[in-house]
């Protein structure tokens, strides 16, 4: 799994077309959303995280949590987004660790928004920053190396 986490005065991003043969079902609704104050998180997930999937997420969630608490972010804004490795887990392997990871946060108090996925978006940021605005992280799950 591979995050790059920017802490923003806003995300918003417009879903426009399919970027896969089968995208998650989406509603009207959720063809376009924004948060305001969030801490963004793109998410590449990545083959090795099938080995195992519910640790990497619990991995995720502590990191995100982490990061939320150093910027004093209370909203999280979870982004599939397929560029940051050239390894990357199946289609519906990511799409569970997505909303698992999405569902953790929510218990964890945050507010959570999960862009849809399968889809190319048009999207708008704006970033802080500050010297902890821009962070990227590498999970991977035990006793795998890291590429
Ligand atoms: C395209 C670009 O504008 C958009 N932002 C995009 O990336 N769309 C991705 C993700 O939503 C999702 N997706 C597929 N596999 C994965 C994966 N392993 N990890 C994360 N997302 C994935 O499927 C889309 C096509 O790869």
């Amino acid at each position: 799994m591979r995050m790059l986490l920017i802490h923003s005065d806003y995300l918003e991003y417009e879903v426009k077309d399919k970027a896969l043969k089968n995208p998650e079902p989406i509603s009207e609704e959720q063809r376009k959303g924004r948060l305001d104050e969030v801490l963004a998180v793109f998410m590449s997930v990545e083959k090795i995280d099938e080995t195992n999937p519910d640790e990497v997420v619990e991995k995720a969630v502590e990191e995100i949590k982490s990061v939320a608490e150093q910027v004093k972010a209370e909203r999280i804004f979870v982004y599939p987004f397929a560029h940051l490795s050239s390894e990357l887990a199946k289609p519906d392997v990511a799409l569970k660790v997505l909303q698992r990871i999405e569902e953790r946060l929510r218990e964890e108090g945050f507010e959570v928004k999960r862009a849809p996925f399968g889809y190319y978006k048009a999207f708008r940021l704006s970033c802080k920053g500050h010297p902890l605005a821009e962070l990227s992280r590498t999970i991977v799950p035990s006793g795998e190396a890291v590429s």
